[in-house]
């Protein structure tokens, strides 16, 4: 049995039984190591699991998968996720590929940031496409989203921007000693999310384009939902620009309209000169 099992957001105590229950059965268990991360990484959650994990960064799951599945028709084998496994990350092919290989799977759920984003006071019916924002190169500085935000904007949704980490695999270093080393992964924060949305505004702007968000436009920073220590900021955009929210992941969220209700609920979090920014929509149009 395949079993793709979800950590949760906040710590390794955030593991349901069921998937507690299930790696420990498990004779090999793998942490996908690329599209999330949770605090303490590898050590702590060895530690906690009582149970070796071995790494499964996009190389191996990519392109060797069959290393991942082999045996797992006969013995069971664990495929880690910090998430949920399905949550803002797809490991589809490798389901496909073990149906293919007659392997049954089983995928065990966890929290995502995909709804944990819910308690900052926006609602989840109210969101529109997610977007991913990758670090910008001097050759390379994509804009796709900002257009994917505006049109979310334009049917009154909320957007939750996914920021980028950046794995770097050293090729060289590689080759010469016939193993991977990685640079430290960078992680983008809110005040590099808010820097580009800006930078795109503002060249907008000088292009005449009429303007699906601007530097006012309220949005929400938020980091390490599911930790003791998370934090929340709710601001106009241009202020997001300088805050820290500390240590990853970070998200962001651009607000669309605001029912009253969430509105009281950003207030909660709101940076005090940001109230006047929060517009409201007629209650009247809210459809619960
Ligand atoms: C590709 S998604 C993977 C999501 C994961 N599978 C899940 O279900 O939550 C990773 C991105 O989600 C966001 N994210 C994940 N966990 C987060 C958290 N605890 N707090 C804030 N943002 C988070 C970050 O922007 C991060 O780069």
């Amino acid at each position: 049995m395949l079993y793709l099992i979800g950590l949760g957001l906040g710590d390794p105590t955030d593991i349901t039984m069921k998937g507690l229950q299930a790696l420990r059965g498990c004779s090999r268990v793998y942490l996908e190591s690329y599209t999330s991360v949770l605090a303490g990484g590898k050590e702590a959650l060895e530690l906690f699991y009582g149970k070796e994990l071995i790494v499964a960064d996009r190389d191996l799951v990519e392109q060797r998968a069959d290393e991942i599945l082999k045996d797992a028709n006969v013995a069971d084998v664990a495929f880690l996720v910090v998430g949920d496994p399905f949550g803002a990350t797809t490991h589809s092919d490798l389901v496909l590929r073990a149906v293919d290989a007659g392997i049954p799977y089983k995928v065990i759920h966890n929290a995502s940031i995909m709804n944990a984003v819910g308690c900052c006071g926006l609602q989840l019916y109210n969101f529109g496409e997610t977007v991913s924002l990758v670090f910008w190169t001097e050759t390379w500085r994509p804009e796709s989203f900002y257009d994917k935000i505006c049109k979310n904007r334009r049917a009154g949704l909320h957007t939750l921007c996914l920021l980028d980490i950046k794995v770097k695999e050293q090729s060289i270093e590689n080759m010469m000693r016939g193993k991977k080393i990685y640079e430290p992964p960078r992680f983008m924060t809110v005040s590099q999310a808010a820097d580009q949305l800006i930078q795109i505004i503002q060249r907008r702007k000088e292009d005449g384009e009429e303007l699906g968000v601007t530097e006012d436009t309220v949005c929400v920073g938020v980091a390490r939902l599911g930790a003791d220590d998370q934090m929340i900021r709710v601001a106009p955009l241009r202020q997001l620009v300088s805050c820290d929210l500390g240590a990853p992941l970070h998200s962001l969220v651009v607000t669309g309209q605001l029912h009253p209700l969430e509105v009281d609920m950003l207030r909660i979090n709101a940076e005090p000169n940001t109230l006047q920014h929060l517009h409201m929509i007629d209650s009247s149009t809210y459809i619960s």
